[in-house]
C-alpha cells in the first residue's frame, strides 16, 4: 500500500519535476520554462486572473469569429440560444404533464388533461433538436473560416516583423507556442463560448423550475458543480504548464527532426556519421517529453477522479435532501417527480456549462499565447516616423553615419560607429575577415535591420521616414545564403515581378545561367525541386548563377552582391564580375567578397575589422598604406604565385 502510494505521488514531488526539466548532458542548455519555477506565468494562469481575463479573451475570439464569418457566427449564436430556450420550455411543459398525471381523479381523465402539455413537450424537443443541428452546421462552417483568419494573421505578422525579431529566441518561442496550440485554440474558443451561452440558458431554465418547486433545491444543485469546476480547472492548468515547459524542447526536437529528414543535410548526416548522435539527441528529448506527458496524464486522471468522486457525493446529498423533503411532506409527489427531472436537466446543463467554461479557460490560455504573439509581433513591425515617404527612383548618395548594431541576445555589437558612402555609378566593396560585420552592414544599408545608433540616409532622407516595402523594391540582392526556391527556373528569376521574356533572357545571359537553362528538360519551365515529380536539381554554382540572374532581373538603383561568386568556376566568376562592373553604370553596386582580385577595380573599398571600419580608399591607396587590406591581398596573391 505504502509503495503504491509512493508511486502515485512520485510525479508530484518537487525533486522529480526538477529532474525532468534538466536537459541531456551533451546538449547545450535550453532556456527551459520549468513550471515550478515561473512564478510570473503561474500567477498569470491563476483561476482568478484567467477569470478576469476570460471576458476579454471571449470578446476577442468572438470579434475574430465575426470578422471571419458574420453570418455563420450569428446563426450559431442565435440557434444555440433558441435551442436552450426550447429546452427550458420543454422542461416546463414536462412539469405540467407530471402535475396533470399526479392530480386527483380517474386515470383516463388525468391522461386527457396531460395531452396538450405532452404535445407541447414533443414540439419543444423537436424544435430544440432542429435548432441544435442548425447550430452545429453553422459552427462547423465557422471553424475553417476562423482557422484561415488566424493562420493568415500569424503568417502576415511573421513575414512583416523586423528581421531582428527572427534572431530573437524569445520571439521564436512565442511564435512556436502561437503556431502550434494558439492557432488551434482560436476556433475552439468560439465553439466553447457559444456552448457556455447554451449551458447558461439550460441551467437558468432548470434553476428557475427548481426555485419555483422548492427554494432549498437550487443551492444544492449548484453545490454539485463545485468539485467538477475545481477538477477541470486544475487539470487544465497542469496541461498548460506542461506545454509551456516543453516549448523549448519541442522546438529543439523539431530542428533535429528537420536536420534528419531534409535532403539538403542528408549527405552530411551520412558523411559525418552524425546519424547516431542526432537520433540519440532526438530520442533523449522525446523520451523526456514522453515522461513529462505520462506524468501529466497520471496527475490529470487523479485530479479528475477526485472531482468525479466529490461530485457523486454532492449528487447523493441533493437526492437525499429531496427524499427528506418528500418524507416530511414538505413537497407533494408530483413536485418531487418534476424536481427529479429538473435536477437531471440542470445537472446535464451544469456539466455542459462547466465543461464549456473549463474548455474556454483551457483554450483561453493558448489563445492568450496567440494574442500575446500577435500583440508582440505588432510592436515589432518596422517602426517608421511620421508620414512615410517613397524612396527616390534613382538616388545620388546613400550615406550611413555612426551606425552601431547589436543582434538580439548578443553580448557585443556586430557594428560599432560605422560610416560609409555609396554614390550613384560606383562599385563600393566591403572586405574583411569572417565575422567582421560586412553582411550585417549590407543589411542595414538595405533597411533590413534598424541600427540602434546612427542613421542611414538615401539622398538625405533617413530610412526611418521611408516606406520599408517601397525601399526594398529599389534594391536588388545577390545573396550569400540565397534560397533554392521550389519554383520553375523562370519564377526563380522573376520572383513575383511581371514576366518580361526578353529581360529574363538578358538577366540569364548576364549571369551565365543560360547554359544551365539550356540543359534543363523543360528549359525555363523546369521545376527546380526534386521533391516534386519531374523536378530537377542544380549544382551549387548553377544555383548561384540563377541567384545572380535574379539580382540582375530586378534592375534597381542599388545592387547588393554578397559573396556572389563563392561557388562559381573561374570563367563564370570572371564573367560575373565583368557584368557587375557594367551593371554599375547609372546604378550602384555594393560588393562583398573575399576574392580581393575582384575588388581591384572598385571605386572605393571599406575594410572592416571586428565591426569597425579600419581602412578605406581605392585598391592602390590601400596597398600603399600597407595595412590589413594589403596583408590580406598579399596572402591571396602569394597563393597564386
Ligand atoms: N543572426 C545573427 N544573430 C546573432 N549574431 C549574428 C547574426 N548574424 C551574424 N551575427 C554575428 O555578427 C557578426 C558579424 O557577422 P556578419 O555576418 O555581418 O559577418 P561577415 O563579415 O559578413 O562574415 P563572413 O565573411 O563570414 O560572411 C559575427 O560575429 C556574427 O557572429
Amino acid at each position: 500500500m505504502r509503495s503504491l502510494w509512493s508511486r502515485l505521488m512520485r510525479p508530484f514531488r518537487r525533486e522529480n519535476r526538477k529532474r525532468r526539466a534538466v536537459p541531456a548532458d551533451d546538449l547545450p542548455k535550453l532556456t527551459e520554462r520549468p513550471w515550478v519555477a515561473h512564478s510570473a506565468e503561474l500567477a498569470e494562469t491563476k483561476v482568478s486572473t484567467v477569470a478576469r481575463r476570460l471576458p476579454s479573451l471571449v470578446t476577442r475570439s468572438m470579434r475574430l469569429a465575426w470578422q471571419a464569418g458574420p453570418r455563420d457566427t450569428l446563426a450559431a449564436v442565435v440557434c444555440n440560444l433558441l435551442a436552450g430556450v426550447f429546452t427550458a420550455f420543454g422542461l416546463l411543459a414536462t412539469t405540467e404533464v407530471l402535475y396533470a398525471l399526479f392530480a386527483e381523479g380517474p386515470t383516463p381523465e388525468r391522461v386527457r388533461e396531460a395531452l396538450p402539455s405532452l404535445a407541447l413537450v414533443g414540439l419543444a424537443f423537436t424544435l430544440q433538436g432542429a435548432l441544435q443541428s442548425a447550430a452545429g452546421w453553422a459552427q462547423s462552417r465557422l471553424d475553417p473560416q476562423i482557422e484561415r483568419a488566424v493562420q493568415n494573421r500569424l503568417l502576415d505578422l511573421t513575414t512583416g516583423v523586423e528581421l531582428a525579431a527572427l534572431d530573437d529566441s524569445d520571439f521564436l518561442d512565442d511564435l512556436q507556442r502561437a503556431e502550434t496550440r494558439g492557432t488551434m485554440a482560436a476556433p475552439l474558443m468560439v465553439v466553447y463560448t457559444i456552448d457556455v451561452l447554451t449551458g447558461l440558458v439550460g441551467l437558468t431554465a432548470a434553476a428557475g423550475v427548481l426555485g419555483v418547486l422548492h427554494p432549498a433545491l437550487l443551492p444544492l444543485l449548484l453545490l454539485t458543480a463545485v468539485p467538477l469546476c475545481w477538477a477541470s480547472v486544475r487539470a487544465a492548468r497542469m496541461g498548460y504548464f506542461t506545454q509551456l515547459a516543453l516549448a523549448a524542447s519541442r522546438r529543439r526536437r523539431w530542428i533535429l527532426s528537420d536536420l534528419m529528414t531534409n535532403r539538403h543535410q542528408a549527405a552530411e548526416v551520412r558523411s559525418f556519421t552524425v546519424r547516431d548522435l542526432l537520433l540519440r539527441q532526438y530520442d533523449e528529448l522525446s523520451s523526456r517529453e514522453r515522461d513529462v506527458e505520462l506524468d501529466l496524464a497520471l496527475r490529470q486522471t487523479l485530479t479528475r477522479t477526485a472531482g468525479d468522486a466529490l461530485q457523486g457525493l454532492a449528487t447523493v446529498a441533493v437526492y437525499a435532501a429531496l427524499g427528506w423533503l418528500l418524507w416530511r411532506g414538505s413537497v407533494p409527489l408530483a413536485v418531487a417527480g418534476a424536481a427529479v427531472l429538473a435536477i437531471r436537466t440542470g445537472k446535464t446543463s451544469l456539466a455542459n456549462l462547466v465543461y464549456a467554461v473549463n474548455r474556454c479557460y483551457e483554450n483561453g490560455l493558448y489563445f492568450a499565447d496567440y494574442l500575446h504573439f500577435c500583440d508582440g509581433a505588432e510592436r515589432r513591425l518596422p517602426k517608421r516616423q511620421g508620414e512615410l515617404l517613397a524612396p527616390p527612383g534613382r538616388f545620388e548618395l546613400i550615406r550611413a553615419e555612426g551606425v552601431t548594431f547589436t543582434y538580439p541576445g548578443a553580448d557585443s555589437p556586430s557594428l560599432r560607429g560605422v560610416s560609409v558612402e555609396l554614390r550613384r555609378g560606383e562599385v563600393v566593396a566591403l572586405v574583411g575577415e569572417n565575422g567582421s560585420g560586412k553582411t550585417t552592414l549590407a543589411k542595414i544599408l538595405a533597411g533590413l535591420y534598424d541600427p540602434e545608433d546612427g542613421e542611414v540616409r538615401w539622398d538625405g532622407t533617413s530610412l526611418w521616414r521611408m516606406d520599408p516595402a517601397l525601399l526594398r523594391e529599389r534594391i536588388a540582392v545577390i545573396a550569400q545564403d540565397h534560397t533554392h526556391w521550389p519554383m520553375t527556373a523562370r519564377h526563380n528569376v522573376i520572383m513575383g515581378r511581371p514576366d518580361v521574356p526578353e529581360a529574363v533572357e538578358a538577366a540569364i545571359a548576364s549571369s551565365g545561367a543560360d547554359e544551365v537553362i539550356a540543359a534543363l528538360a523543360h528549359g525555363y519551365d523546369t521545376l527546380l525541386d526534386r521533391r516534386f515529380d519531374g523536378g530537377a536539381e542544380l549544382s551549387g554554382g548553377q544555383w548561384q548563377r540563377l541567384a545572380a540572374a535574379r539580382g540582375f532581373y530586378r534592375d534597381e538603383p542599388l545592387l547588393i552582391c554578397d559573396e556572389p561568386s563563392a561557388a562559381l568556376d573561374a570563367r563564370a566568376e570572371h564573367a560575373l564580375f565583368e557584368r557587375i562592373r557594367a551593371h554599375a553604370a547609372g546604378r550602384t553596386v555594393l560588393l562583398i567578397t573575399h576574392r580581393l582580385a575582384s575588388v581591384r577595380h572598385a571605386d572605393r573599398v571599406y575594410v572592416l575589422d571586428q565591426g569597425k571600419i579600419v581602412e578605406q580608399g581605392d585598391h592602390a591607396s590601400l596597398m600603399a598604406a600597407g595595412g590589413l587590406y594589403a596583408e590580406l591581398y598579399g596572402l591571396q596573391a602569394e597563393a597564386y604565385r
